[in-house]
Order: C-alpha cells, then sequence, then structure tokens
C-alpha cells in the first residue's frame, strides 16, 4: 500500500506523491520559546515526528524545517496584546533574547529525550527579518496591504479563497462580529508588521520601510517556509489550533505572492487534553517532560503513550495511562532484549515488514504499528529474523529498542533516591517509612526486591 495521508485542505484521504522525485519538503511550526513546552505541545512534535519517520520508511529523503518563533507571536491572536516573549522578559527580569535562548534549549532537550530526529533546518524568525521584509515589500507591491496607526495589515478581503483551509464561512463571521476592530478593515485581516510604538519599549525590533517594528507571527513561517523548502512544497504540519487562523493566514501570503497554494498536504494533530480541557501554555496550569523526569517516568514512556493514539483523535493524559506505558515499554525493551545478539547476517522479514509498512502508510496508524510490534515477538519466526525486523519497525516507531540493555538501565535518578533512604529506614527497622518509599517507587514504574545483594529495582 502506498502511503496516504489526510489532508485538511481538502479533507480527504489522499495518495502521497511527492513534488521531486524521491525528496519530501517538510515544515512544522516550532514553538514560540516563551516558556518550556509542555506535554501537549511535545505530543505534536511526536506526531511529526513519526510523520517523517513514514517518509523515510517509504525510502524518501526528507528535509524537515522547524522554526522557532522568538517574536511577534502574540497574546491575542486578533493582533492585539503584548509581544509573548516581552511580556516574559518583563516579568522576569531576563532579557527577551536570553528568554529566547533559554527556552530555545529547553526545547531541543526535550525532543533529544523523546528521541525526535533533529530537523534538517532549524531556523529562527530574528535570523529572517530581511526575508519577511522583502515578502511584505512584495505583497504591498501587489496591493495586498494597508497601514494602519499600529502597523501594516494583509487585506483578507482580496482573495476569495481566503480561509478555505478552515472553511471559513466570511458572512458568518461578519454578522457575527462583535469585537472591536481598530482601523483594521475586516476581521479577518492580520498584521504584517507592527510598529513598536514608544522608542526604547521593546528589546526586539528593526528599522523597515514602514519605520521601527517587528514582524507579525505569520510572516515569519510564509518567509522562512520559502527560503529553506520553496514557494510550493510537500507537506505543512502543525497543531488542530493552527487551521482556523495561523495556517489559514500562511496561506493567504503565499498565494497573494506567488499565486502558489504554499503546501500540497496539510496536515494537523489532534491535542493533548487533561480531564478533557486542552493543554495549554497560556492557561499557566501545564506538565513539563522534565516534571515527569523528576517523578521517576522515562521520557519515552510518553511517547510510547502516544504511539497508542491515532494523531487526529485526541488524547486525555492520565496518571493511569502513563503508568500503563512505563509498563509496556519495560516489556517491550525486556522482550526484544530477550531475542538475543543482533545477527548481522539475518534478513528482517519481508511479509512482516509490508504488514507494518500497511499500517503506517494508513495515514500514520501507529496504533496499529505498535500492536504489530507485539504480534511480531509472538510469532514463530527465529528470534534473529525477529531482531532484524524489529530494528526496522522501531526505525519508524522511535523507541530506541535495540540499544537498550538492562545493564544499563538507568534507575531513574528519583527512584535511586529513595532507594537510598530506603536502606537507611530498613537499617533503622522503620518498616512504615521503607513500605511508604517502596510505594513511591511502584508509583514511578519500579519495584524494589530485597535481594542477599541488596536492593534491586526492576521495571514493573
Ligand atoms: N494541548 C496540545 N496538544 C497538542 N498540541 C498542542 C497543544 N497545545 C499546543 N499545541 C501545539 O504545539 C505547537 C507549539 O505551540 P506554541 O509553542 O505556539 O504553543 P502556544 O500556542 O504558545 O501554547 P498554548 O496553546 O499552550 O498556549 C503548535 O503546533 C500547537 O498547535
Ligand atoms: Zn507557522
Amino acid at each position: 500500500m502506498t502511503l496516504h495521508l489526510y489532508d485538511t485542505y481538502s479533507r480527504s484521504l489522499r495518495p502521497f506523491e511527492t513534488i521531486a522525485p524521491g525528496q519530501a519538503g517538510l515544515y512544522a511550526c516550532g514553538p514560540t520559546v516563551y516558556d518550556y513546552a509542555h506535554i501537549g505541545n511535545l505530543r505534536t512534535y511526536l506526531f511529526v515526528d513519526g510523520l517523517r519517520r513514514a517518509l523515510e520508511f517509504n525510502g524518501l529523503q526528507v528535509r524537515h524545517v522547524m522554526n522557532i518563533t522568538d517574536v511577534g507571536h502574540l497574546t491575542s491572536d486578533a493582533d492585539s496584546g503584548d509581544d509573548k516573549i516581552e511580556a516574559r522578559s518583563a516579568r522576569s527580569g531576563k532579557s527577551a533574547w536570553d528568554i529566547a535562548a533559554e527556552f530555545t534549549r529547553a526545547f531541543e532537550d526535550d525532543l533529544h529525550a523523546l528521541n525526535i530526529l533533529p530537523p534538517t533546518v532549524w531556523c529562527r524568525a530574528t535570523d529572517h527579518i530581511a526575508e519577511q521584509i522583502a515578502f511584505i515589500l512584495d505583497l504591498e507591491a501587489k496591493g495586498y496591504t494597508y497601514r494602519t496607526d499600529d502597523g501594516i495589515y494583509f487585506d483578507t478581503t482580496r482573495q476569495d479563497s481566503y480561509g478555505k483551509l478552515a472553511r471559513l464561512n466570511r458572512d458568518g463571521l461578519q454578522a457575527g462580529k462583535r469585537v472591536d476592530l481598530g482601523e483594521k478593515r475586516d476581521i479577518c485581516d492580520f498584521a504584517l508588521w507592527k510598529f513598536s510604538g514608544v522608542p526604547g519599549q521593546r528589546q526586539m525590533e528593526w528599522d523597515s520601510p514602514w519605520g521601527l517594528g517587528f514582524p507579525g507571527w505569520h510572516i515569519e513561517c510564509s518567509a522562512m517556509a520559502e527560503k529553506h523548502l520553496g514557494a510550493y512544497f510537500d507537506i505543512h504540519c502543525g497543531g488542530e489550533d493552527h487551521v482556523a487562523v495561523h495556517h489559514s493566514n500562511e496561506i493567504a501570503q503565499t498565494e497573494a505572492r506567488h499565486g502558489t497554494r504554499l503546501a500540497n498536504f496539510w496536515l494537523h494533530g489532534a491535542f493533548l487534553k487533561t480531564q478533557d480541557a486542552k493543554m495549554s501554555k497560556s492557561s499557566g496550569e501545564f506538565l513539563r517532560l522534565q516534571s515527569l523526569v523528576e517523578q521517576g517516568v522515562d521520557p519515552l514512556a510518553y511517547r510510547y503513550l502516544c504511539l497508542g493514539a491515532h494523531y487526529r483523535s485526541s488524547l486525555n493524559f492520565t496518571d493511569e495511562a502513563l503508568r500503563a506505558a512505563s509498563s509496556g515499554l519495560a516489556r517491550l525493551r525486556v522482550s526484544v532484549h530477550g531475542l538475543g545478539q543482533a545477527d548481522s547476517e539475518a534478513a528482517p522479514d519481508l511479509a512482516w515488514l509490508a504488514r507494518f509498512a500497511a499500517q503506517i502508510n494508513d495515514d500514520l496508524n501507529f496504533p496499529r504499528a505498535l500492536a504489530m510490534a507485539w504480534e511480531l515477538l509472538k510469532s514463530e519466526l527465529p528470534d534473529a529474523v525477529k531482531k532484524a525486523t524489529m530494528a526496522r519497525f522501531d526505525a519508524a516507531l522511535g523507541l530506541d529498542l535495540l540499544a537498550w540493555q538492562p545493564a544499563q538501565v538507568a534507575v531513574p535518578q528519583p527512584v535511586q533516591a529513595w532507594m537510598a533512604e530506603r536502606a537507611i529506614a530498613r537499617a533503622q527497622r522503620q518498616w512504615a517509612e521503607a513500605d511508604r518509599l517502596r510505594a513511591l517507587a511502584r508509583a514511578a514504574g519500579y519495584d524494589i526486591d530485597d535481594t542477599p545483594q541488596g536492593q534491586q529495582a526492576r521495571p514493573l
């Protein structure tokens, strides 16, 4: 089965064909680095990584571009409010540049911990100001812009196709309009360039043909995608919240400049929720990957959890689901390890590979692909063939299964600390305290055995 992907633009499952033979250009909207990523954001990047791995599994060479939004993302999608990074700077006393650098680094660490392949190109919005200005100048020359007191805006009424991605009902929007538009002519119009306002008030600002200011969030992606992938490329993706505004505006800009469609395929990942509500950075209530690690959870257990839900279905995060994923991953690692040394002579089983490919090629059905890894283990194939086949599966699953060694089972630091405290509690015959510490370790997915050699941690 050839790769089929669900394209949001056409609302249909389409066979994937590359624009250039053998190569796929992939653009994923990156994070706004004013805070740590939460595990919801990371679910989206795990989905993008699964997509990239599926393309590579199909023998394609992928040019994966990801941006870092380090300027211009305002607290309101209606182009009002503060720049999120400048606002964080004002709250924390650190410079806007330091804030962006600090959270970019933390984001890269998260991707690494989740075994997400680094993009071919990382690009920062602040490194592409000239490209964004050139883009806006071109839009201006083509008659798509107007000026207000606070910036240069894109005139969406010039485009009949505006909002097609989101199936936007313009008439309905106008009728229901209650917001104060200010000088904006239409509710859908959006800022391309914002003026700085009071001089010296902002840290990130640049000279431009329109005066001192900074770019809007949407122009960043159109300009960087064009620079690194060309005006029309294979796949553009992000979280589902980008459909209505951000991606609709990216399409509007590129179509206005080039008359092309920006991307052949549009893919969107569904939200991670907690108690049925979207996990959200701006609400301030969110869970970081690092917080899970501090509770003794292996980051790849979160990857395993995400693999169990299709990217277009929302996923409700619970402690119970995470515990089940931790235990599933631990059992899978032990089983794969039990197959013995990888044998360079053994070839993967082609029939199993074809069955596995059929799952990921069915719009990235990773839940079924993961189930197939378990089925492979139970099959009648010789162990060496299972191992060689599993290595190929894992190139797509990204669980780093073959690298795992029991001797190196890094018992997570908090579990080690509980074990150390428990050794003291036992020596002092404080059995209740020893049991309490063991319960903590169990909740983190590890049991503690008391052996003649001392305590040993074992994944549950
Ligand atoms: N709860 C979630 N589940 C899955 N993906 C999400 C979730 N929240 C945001 N995303 C996605 O994470 C990516 C990075 O988003 P970004 O850093 O811009 O977050 P944000 O919009 O500032 O955060 P938030 O929406 O949490 O306030 C985007 O692709 C976005 O669609
Ligand atoms: Zn974007």
